[in-house]
């Protein structure tokens, strides 16, 4: 029996813990659609008030948080604006235009950091018959493409004030904003302050199994579970997922310095500048990906090949320090 795989692709591979499992087989559980599953009521209301704001809904994926959060701001024919790397333009399938109408413009960012005069500098007012109006701007927070990096609170604060006199929204993708958080050293809601719309993942480094939350305004919200039922996202008896999402909040919040210790480590074996790693991904760039990923997997290591030229690297819940000596010894043996 060879070692087994240090799996570094995404946190989304994560399985849910002994712990996690019981908690779910003993979620007290209701029909969600007539609103009687307390689990999933008592997560969404926990989520909304973690990030200062009045309501929140469950919802399958990150995916799906951030399309429902997009469209509660902008309207079929508007345009939401936002990074080129941004997750949603460039990894949600084209969902906003395909299922929502709504036109999406971006600005290609330094290495995914915000840069509010950038964008604002973009902005299309509404009212002017030549122009797509701007309806909302969407923020991602930490970046994905960006390495995991955490926007600085500075652009978020002048995008924010800067929003609040022109009309505009902005919408947080918030997949990983606990890493960010917890990297920064902030609150969950002075971040979830400076969005009118957040998605957080719970199935990310929290280590949930399935699930994201949406939360924003009570009215918003109400919006918000209309379209999820047309979406074919109205949930059952889903108090044993909500029930995982509870766990994670409980128990694996704190630990994601844990995850941002081990991606330092991996860098500094790896020749990465620690200094660049803010929260749980290492990316390795100019190296043959393909190859080097597929001679890692041989090895029992799994990576993600983010271009032809640059590979990512994700620690979690799931790759301990054994894992990450083990991957860097690997990884180190084929650059
Ligand atoms: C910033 C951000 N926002 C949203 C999502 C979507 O979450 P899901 O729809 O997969 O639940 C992801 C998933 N990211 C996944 C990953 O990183 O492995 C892949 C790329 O989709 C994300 O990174």
């Amino acid at each position: 029996m060879g070692s087994p795989t240090v799996d570094l692709r995404s946190d989304t591979v994560t399985r849910p813990t002994p712990g996690m499992r019981r908690a779910m087989a003993e979620a007290e559980v209701g029909d969600d659609v007539y609103r009687e599953d307390p689990t999933i009521t008592a997560l969404e209301e926990r989520v909304a008030e973690l990030f200062g704001h009045e309501a929140g809904l469950l919802v399958p994926s990150g995916t799906m948080g951030n399309q429902i959060g997009m469209r509660l701001v902008c309207e079929p024919g508007q345009e939401v604006l936002c990074d080129a790397d941004a997750h949603v333009v460039t990894y949600e399938m084209g969902a906003a235009a395909a299922i929502f109408g709504i036109s999406t413009r971006t600005v290609v960012s330094s290495g995914g950091r915000l840069d509010a005069d950038q964008l604002i500098a973009q902005v299309r007012p509404r009212g002017d018959w030549h122009l797509t109006a701007t309806a909302a701007i969407a923020v991602e927070n930490s970046h994905n493409r960006g390495g995991g990096l955490v926007q600085p609170l500075g652009e978020l604060q002048k995008l924010w004030d800067w929003s609040r006199e022109a009309g505009v929204a902005v919408h947080l993708d918030g997949a990983r904003i606990w890493n960010a958080a917890v990297a920064a050293g902030l609150e969950l809601s002075t971040y979830g302050r400076l969005a009118d719309t957040v998605s957080v993942c719970l199935s990310k480094g929290l280590g949930a199994p399935v699930g994201s939350v949406l939360v924003s305004s009570s009215e918003r919200i109400a919006a918000a579970r209309l379209w999820r039922k047309r979406l074919g996202g109205g949930m059952r008896q889903a108090g044993v997922l909500a029930a995982a999402g509870i766990y994670a909040l409980d128990h694996h919040y704190d630990r994601l310095a844990e995850d941002h210790e081990h991606a330092r480590l991996l860098a500094e074996r790896l020749g990465v500048d620690p200094a660049s790693v803010e929260t749980n991904m290492v990316v390795l760039d100019d190296v043959a990906a393909p190859v080097v990923a597929q001679a890692a997997k041989a090895q029992g290591v799994l990576v993600s090949q983010v271009s032809p030229r640059r590979i990512r690297l994700v620690t979690h819940l799931d790759v301990d320090r054994a894992g990450v000596d083990r991957a860097a010894a690997v990884l180190a043996s084929l650059l």
